[in-house]
């Protein structure tokens, strides 16, 4: 069934953003223009920004509250909204974002944002693209957005570009955010990253043994991240999402993850967070 949005008193209607974890992620090569060859399962989650929309007739695109340190015209909701805008409309729109997802933390946040705008606008502007037209345009704001509209739970080749959606158990995770920002480029460019984990196909990847091979060069850049993964290395295996900041581990119940954070020390950033079958606007493309 396709998503109906909340609309406030001043017209804006909320969209959910949600965001990623890696559950593994292998870089198995290197291409000759630098960018690596990686193998990934994306899992939606059901920690969310929520974008809040309202249809303008003058042609203008409008920020209400951009992020601290991200002027509005570099803000990823209104890239994504001037890249869709047909040329010479009146179509506009007024952008306002809930902002809960760390930034800088590798579970997505301002990639699902931009997609959720992609999505969203492509009914409100009732412009009817394909998913595929809006997973290129994506494309062209960040690695990740394509995921987010293709909006299935995916086995991820290329250099991320290539997806194989498949079913994931339910799960919940405890998910910690270190307080430190990771630059991406910085870790892909590390000269002990290893680029030869062996290449899975989608079929073996029950009995895969897997890992982020990005997390041994953050941990050595920054050690707020090995202290984090250490505190939920007692409770299974532990493990960092994307270039990170953020942290995970499985628990077997939503229950047995409250328990877990609440007994972690009052000064660590976390939430307990479970899977989604899909992304909530799905059906907003076909
Ligand atoms: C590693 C992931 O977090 C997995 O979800 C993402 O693919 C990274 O996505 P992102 O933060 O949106 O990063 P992008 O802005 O696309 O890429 C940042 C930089 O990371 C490096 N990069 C990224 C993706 C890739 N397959 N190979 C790379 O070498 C490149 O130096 C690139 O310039
Ligand atoms: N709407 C937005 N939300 C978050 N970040 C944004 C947004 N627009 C632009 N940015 C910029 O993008 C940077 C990366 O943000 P994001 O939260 O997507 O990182 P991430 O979770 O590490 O992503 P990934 O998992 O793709 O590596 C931010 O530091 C910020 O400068």
């Amino acid at each position: 069934m396709s998503f109906t949005p909340i609309v406030d008193e001043q017209g804006f209607a909320a969209f959910p953003a949600p965001a990623k974890l890696n559950l593994f992620l292998h870089i198995v090569g290197r291409r000759q223009d630098g960018y690596h060859l990686l193998e990934s399962v994306f899992q939606l989650i059901d920690a969310h920004d929520t974008i809040w929309l309202r249809l303008r007739h003058d042609g203008q695109i409008v920020h209400h509250n951009p992020l601290p340190g991200v002027p509005a015209e570099l803000d990823l909701t209104v890239r994504a909204a001037r890249l869709l805008q047909p040329k010479e409309s009146d179509w506009g729109v007024d952008i306002r974002v809930d902002k809960r997802l760390p930034m800088g933390g590798g579970v997505g946040g301002g990639s699902s944002d931009a997609a959720t705008v992609l999505l969203a606008l492509n009914q409100l502007w009732q412009l009817d693209y394909s998913r595929a037209d809006l997973m290129t345009l994506g494309l062209r704001l960040g690695a990740d957005v394509p995921f987010f509209i293709f909006g299935q739970n995916a086995f991820v080749e290329g250099i991320g570009e290539i997806m194989t959606a498949i079913a994931t158990p339910h799960r919940h995770y405890v998910l910690l955010h270190p307080q430190v920002h990771v630059s991406t480029p910085e870790i892909f460019k590390d000269p002990l990253l290893t680029r030869n984990s062996p290449s899975i196909k989608v079929g073996d990847l029950e009995e895969a043994v897997t890992r982020n091979d990005l997390q041994a060069c953050a941990v050595r850049k920054y050690p707020e991240i090995a202290e984090q993964l250490a505190l939920l290395k007692p409770f299974g295996d532990a493990r960092m999402t994307g270039s990170g900041s953020c942290v995970f581990v499985e628990m077997p119940s939503q229950a047995a993850a409250n328990a877990v954070l609440c007994g972690l020390l009052e000064s660590i950033s976390g939430l307990v967070v479970s899977t989604l079958d899909r992304h909530p606007l799905y059906e907003y493309a076909k």
